[in-house]
């Protein structure tokens, strides 16, 4: 049986799975941490990849092998292949001025003149309104900051770009490495979350470009669903990879119809859609998948480190903080938490800050505590569910993934607080295990069905306090961004 392998190449760690190719059976598993922080060179995650891959046992016996990233990191090249600077991450928030300067831009680019015209035109050609995450506002933060750096910038890519060009052989010319940016590959996922590219008609848009970095880089060649990028120097077939939401999407075998919640860095809200989405408040962002499909998306920033923070403040572990959670009432006895720790994406705060609304000298416990942190981020993505079905996504079950899908206390107030069914698959590495698919599809011409074992479902737990705990983060919430969500 051949194998294949998959790798998510995420905020926080790599993962690599190595899968039997027909079956899906898992056969190796490893994995290496990332470094803290929202700028980092990719040469951590060469390294991290390298030793998550010699932790799996190495790729000498794989066929094919696919990476998942994290999505809209900004790395820049130079004509050598030398990285230029470190990369802004996703979740590097400096760039947020320069996402609403591109936004007004277009609208002075349309004539009318204001920023609900410029919205409309970044959601009608790329599908996304800029925020801070978007590569394109980064480039511009870099033009304008360190514009020595933009003019030394010989090629744009993302993370599992990158991590592919490596895989291929390709680096730096100083490391004795063949340095061709031609080389570069990515696929249609991870491109729709530059605000370069057309998600609807395929292509990258030089325009933005010339604004946001002042010229037209190298941009790397956007592949098909099952096109490879090449091969590495053992043998093994490259496959376009995806970004990491994409790659969930395929790990958990979804289709038009579902909604996945992703848990980890950040937190995510998605579904695969038939249709391409337009949202001009910028809530959703209207991306691609891996299949060929479109993945309306909701991102917010805070998500499972706000769970870490909140269990290193109360001195326990994560399990022990989903049973501090557990053993207090829904609401928490009227405590409300608004997880805005590292500013907001949806909504778009920047430079918003976490608060605590509701305390008492009664309800001010640890089990309260624990159970407003779970209650809060889960509030903050039933608002990202709410702008998706507004655009007329059908919600009726719930697959959630992502490292805090493994909390009960999360998985209950999924149930309740969306008030829909909730899949859990058993605990594994969905972004990895849609890169091995990626990768398995690849080599044998279409993707393969594998079987996801182990998958619980939670019912619909809703009951009138858990809409009390919505409308209270609701109300908490317009004190911050008053022009609110729905
Ligand atoms: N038992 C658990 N309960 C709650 N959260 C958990 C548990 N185990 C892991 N996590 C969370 O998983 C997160 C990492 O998730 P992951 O999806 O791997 O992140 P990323 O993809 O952003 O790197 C950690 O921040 C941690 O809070
Ligand atoms: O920015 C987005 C999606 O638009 C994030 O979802 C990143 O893709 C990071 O994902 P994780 O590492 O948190 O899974």
């Amino acid at each position: 049986m051949p194998l294949v392998a998959g790798v998510d190449s995420s905020t926080q760690s790599c993962k690599v799975v190595v899968r039997d190719a027909e079956t899906g059976a898992l056969v190796r598993f490893g994995s290496a941490p990332h470094p803290a922080g929202t700028e980092v060179h990719p040469d951590a995650w060469w390294e991290a990849l390298t030793a998550a891959i010699a932790a799996a046992g190495g790729i000498e016996d794989v066929a094919a092998i696919s990476v998942g990233g994290q999505q809209h990191g900004m790395v820049c090249l130079d004509a050598d292949g030398e990285v230029v600077r470190p990369a802004l991450l996703w979740n590097d928030t400096r760039s947020a001025g320069a996402a609403e300067a591109l936004i007004k831009d277009a609208g002075t680019a349309t004539g009318a003149g204001d920023t609900a015209a410029g919205a409309r035109w970044w959601a009608e050609t790329t599908g996304t309104v800029p925020v801070a995450s978007i590569t394109a506002a980064k480039l511009l933060w870099l033009a304008e900051n360190e514009p020595e750096n933009a003019a030394r910038t010989a090629a744009v890519c993302l993370p599992h770009d990158w991590l592919m060009w490596r895989l291929g052989g390709y680096g730096p010319r100083s490391q004795g490495l063949d340095p061709a940016l031609s080389a570069l590959a990515t696929d249609r996922s991870d491109a729709s979350g530059t605000g370069y590219f057309s998600p609807i008609t395929g292509e990258y848009l030089p325009e933005v470009l010339e604004r946001s970095l002042g010229h037209v880089p190298v941009l790397p060649r956007v592949l098909g669903p099952l096109e490879a990028a090449g091969r590495t120097p053992g043998g093994a077939l490259v496959g376009p990879g995806a970004g990491d939401n994409a790659g969930a999407g395929l790990g958990v075998g979804a289709s038009v119809g579902d909604v996945v919640v992703s848990i980890g860095t950040s937190g995510t809200v998605f579904a695969v859609a038939d249709r391409p989405t337009s949202d001009s408040t910028g809530l959703v962002a209207g991306f691609a998948d891996a299949t060929g499909h479109y993945l309306p998306l909701a991102c917010t920033l805070n998500a499972s480190r706000v769970l870490d923070a909140t269990a290193a403040l109360l001195g326990v572990t994560l399990p022990e903080l989903t049973a501090l959670a557990l053993s207090a009432p829904v609401g928490a006895d009227g405590l409300t938490l608004v997880p805005y720790f590292e500013g907001e994406r949806t909504p778009n705060l920047p430079d918003a800050t976490g608060s605590l609304h509701g305390i008492t000298l009664r309800n001010y416990t640890p089990a309260n505590l624990a159970r407003a942190a779970v209650e809060g981020i889960v509030c903050s993505l039933a608002d990202g569910l709410a702008a998706l079905t507004s655009l007329g996504v059908a919600a009726e079950r719930v697959i959630l993934v992502g490292g805090a899908a493994r909390s009960e206390a999360i998985q209950q107030a999924v149930a309740g607080i969306f008030g829909l069914p909730v899949l859990v698959p058993e605990p594994g590495e969905y972004v990895a295990d849609g890169a091995a698919r990626q990768a398995a599809g690849v080599l044998l011409g279409a993707f393969p069905q594998w079987e996801n074992s182990g998958t619980t479902t939670i019912a619909d737990v809703r009951t009138p306090a858990h809409d009390a705990v919505l409308e209270r983060y609701r109300a908490a919430t317009a004190t911050i961004y008053p022009k609110g969500l729905q």
